[in-house]
């Protein structure tokens, strides 16, 4: 009769286990009877309880053992407060404004809330189940943030665009069991298409519960106005991640000192910062440049073989300035490595990963880029993660007397000659002109007089000292920023960006000293600077 019964139950004797039933074998694990006691207490599983009943049995007295759910009040307790936990969760899941969305290990969705499936225009029965990397295909959303965290194993934060054009920022984590192994994928995505990315920023930054940056954002570059002390303290804030950084800004404005900056003041910063200026390489070149050649690659290779520029940057900073230069044809390369960190070398078969935290600039308009088919879209959605504006000088008026100083210093000391003093007309100068060519300009100026000048005391500028000292001085062709100097020039000085309390003087100055005011000294001024 017992043995037929569902509740495992078996009986005791004088502390052994005489005969047990079915259920209570499979529940404790055994195959036989007549164990002890003690061996058999051990292997009650979690949540059951024996509840013993005296008993005579075949006329001898025993004790019969049935094993039960556990149903003290304790537990039951825990179990309902687990409940309501979950339901709690349950609940503010559903009820955010972000979409929330979780896979297991091979990108299988488990769960989602409800605001994914607005964002996706699918039932909750149609996404669970599906993987995402099918979703991914279908267009649903893309590039999919947990397909690329499930190769990459780490946190990830990235643009997404879903199939009815809105545009998300996606963050994907990765959940770890105790044994090291990725078990599930948790992202989160916030829409933010009618948002203006520098606005939302600005918000984040405002909201941030992250630990307060140690840095000290001013200590390497002058940053006297609220513009560049903003850009700085989101730049210090994105170095502690290792999310992709875009900076734009015009030329000479300071992109590439502040992808310094940001590697400096990030866990990278002993390792290596390896810049690379994609407008400098001739094209035929860019893909060994990046990603290396194997030995026998190409005639006239290195016989060895050589690294390239994103295997030099393992475990540090890869900067890629003017990325909008970047040929179409090395751009689709360049998105592999982006998306998953992995590079072939030219001429070598087997693909390899490196850990490199990846910031590009540009100067150019990636978007219209995109309209007009010579930046590929998904590379630059891939790249667009964080973008950060660098003001234009004119804009941080702010930064130029502290910039100015620091520079007539350093250009004294460099070329050892007395430091120059500015009369205050030519500081206002300075403070008026629109500075086309940012602070790269306003170097190149100062370097000039510096060597130039005179007398050290009191100098004043003309016009005319501003336009040499951007492009003509033996100086500036020494520097690495000539041929951005020259191009800058072709805009440099327009009369209407003469300043205007001293418009008159330095206008009459500029002609009188053959400036550009008619059409064929401007001809002549583009030819000289190409
Ligand atoms: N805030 C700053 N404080 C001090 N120096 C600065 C600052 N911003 C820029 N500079 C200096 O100005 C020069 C030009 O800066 P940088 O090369 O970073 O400009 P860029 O925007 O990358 O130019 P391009 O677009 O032509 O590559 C550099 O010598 C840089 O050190």
């Amino acid at each position: 009769m017992f043995q037929s019964l569902d509740t495992p139950i078996f009986w005791l004797r004088n502390g052994i286990i005489e005969w047990m039933n079915k259920s209570a074998k499979s529940l404790l694990h055994l195959d036989t009877d007549s164990l002890v006691w003690e061996d058999v207490y051990p292997r009650l599983p979690a949540g059951y309880v024996f509840r013993l009943h005296d008993e005579r049995h075949h006329g001898s007295n025993g004790v019969l053992v049935e094993c039960v759910p556990d149903t003290n009040p304790h537990l039951l307790r825990e179990i309902e407060q687990l409940r309501s936990e979950n339901s709690d969760l349950e609940r503010i899941l559903e009820a955010s404004l972000d979409e929330v969305f979780v896979t297991n290990a091979d990108g299988v969705t488990v769960r989602v809330n409800e605001t994914a499936e607005q964002l996706y225009g699918m039932r909750r029965s149609d996404l669970i189940g599906k993987s995402v990397f099918e979703l991914e295909q279908q267009g649903v959303f893309y590039p999919s943030v947990i397909s690329i965290v499930l190769k990459e194993k780490r946190r990830i934060t990235i643009l997404q665009r879903t199939s009815s054009g809105q545009t998300l920022i996606a963050t994907a984590n990765p959940v770890f069991d105790e044994r090291g192994n990725l078990v599930q994928v948790v992202s989160n995505a916030k829409d933010i298409t009618d948002v203006r990315l520098d606005v939302w920023m600005a918000e984040q930054l405002k909201t941030s519960t992250s630990r307060p940056s140690s840095l000290n954002p001013t200590a390497t570059l002058v940053a006297e106005s609220d513009a560049i002390k903003q850009v700085l303290e989101l730049a210090g804030k994105v170095a502690g991640t290792d999310a992709t950084v875009i900076i734009l800004g015009e030329t000479g404005a300071g992109k590439n000192r502040l992808a310094e900056y940001i590697h400096e003041h990030s866990a990278r910063a002993n390792e290596a910062f390896v810049s690379v200026d994609c407008a400098s390489i001739p094209e035929t070149l860019v893909e060994s440049e990046l990603f290396g050649y194997e030995r026998g690659a190409f005639t006239g290779a290195n016989k060895a073989g050589k690294k390239g520029k994103v295997e030099l940057a393992d475990g540090g900073t890869l900067f890629l300035d003017e990325i909008g230069e970047l040929p179409l044809s090395v751009q689709g390369k360049l998105l592999d490595f982006v998306q998953r960190r992995t590079f072939t070398r030219v001429g070598g078969t087997r693909p390899s990963t490196v850990n490199t935290r990846l910031i590009a600039a540009t100067n150019r308009n990636l978007e219209d880029m995109v309209r007009n088919d010579t930046f590929r879209a998904d590379l630059y959605y891939r790249l667009n993660v964080i973008p950060i504006t660098v003001p234009p000088l004119r804009r941080r008026t702010a930064d130029i007397p502290k910039l100015t100083h620091g520079l007539l210093r350093r250009f004294a000391v460099l070329h050892g000659v007395p430091e120059v003093k500015l009369s205050p007309e030519a500081e206002d100068l300075l403070l008026t002109y629109d500075w086309p060519g940012n602070v790269r300009e306003l170097e190149n100026v100062l370097e000039r007089i510096s060597i130039t000048s005179p007398s050290p005391v009191h100098h004043r500028i003309s016009p005319r000292t501003m336009y040499a000292g951007s492009c003509h001085s033996t100086v500036n062709r020494r520097t690495n920023g000539c041929r951005k100097s020259r191009q800058s020039l072709r805009v440099s000085m327009p009369p209407h960006a003469l300043p205007t309390r001293q418009g008159l003087h330095c206008a009459s100055a500029w002609t009188n000293s053959n400036g550009p005011s008619s059409p064929r000294r401007s001809r002549a001024i583009a030819r000289r600077t190409r």
